[in-house]
């Protein structure tokens, strides 16, 4: 995969048809909203770096892969948020950054409040869990 700062990753990790969520502490706009673990590549990381790092710090697992999910979505401060499943190759996760992480099956997140950029990929996330992958 290719060099792309300017990005924020999101990753999205499935465990027996359900979908892992972080609650967010911060900004306080988005504080108790439901998110992806994840964050802004940085500069000279690939996306597939960015994911193990941010994975690594924020809930303490190491993942592999990042095969695109939904649309890229545009944030205000002109990066892409895009969303990326990934396997979980070690660890447990811990909501190391976030105040609590919680796995949801396909009806809990029709009624979790996500952040609002997320809700984007509602389907997506969806589909992939009714196909219990
Ligand atoms: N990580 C993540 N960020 C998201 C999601 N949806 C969404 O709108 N965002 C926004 C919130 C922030 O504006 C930005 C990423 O911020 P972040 O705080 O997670 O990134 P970071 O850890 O690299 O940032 P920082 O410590 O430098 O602030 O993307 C999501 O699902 N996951």
């Amino acid at each position: 995969m290719t060099d792309r700062p300017g990005e924020v990753v999101a990753a999205a990790l499935f465990r027996d048809g359900r979908l892992l969520l972080a609650q967010r502490t911060r900004p306080a706009e988005l504080a108790g909203l439901w998110e992806l673990p994840g964050g802004k590549v940085e500069p000279g990381e690939t996306v597939e770096d960015a994911l193990r790092r941010e994975l690594r710090e924020e809930i303490g697992v190491e993942v592999s892969g990042g095969e695109r999910i939904g649309a890229a979505v545009p944030l205000p401060d002109g990066r892409m948020l895009c969303a990326y499943r990934v396997q979980l190759v070690a660890g447990v996760p811990a909501p190391l950054e976030h105040s609590a992480l919680r796995w949801v099956d396909a009806a809990e997140l029709s009624t979790v409040p996500l952040v609002p950029n997320d809700r984007e990929w509602l389907p997506d996330l969806q589909e992939h869990l009714l196909r219990r992958q």
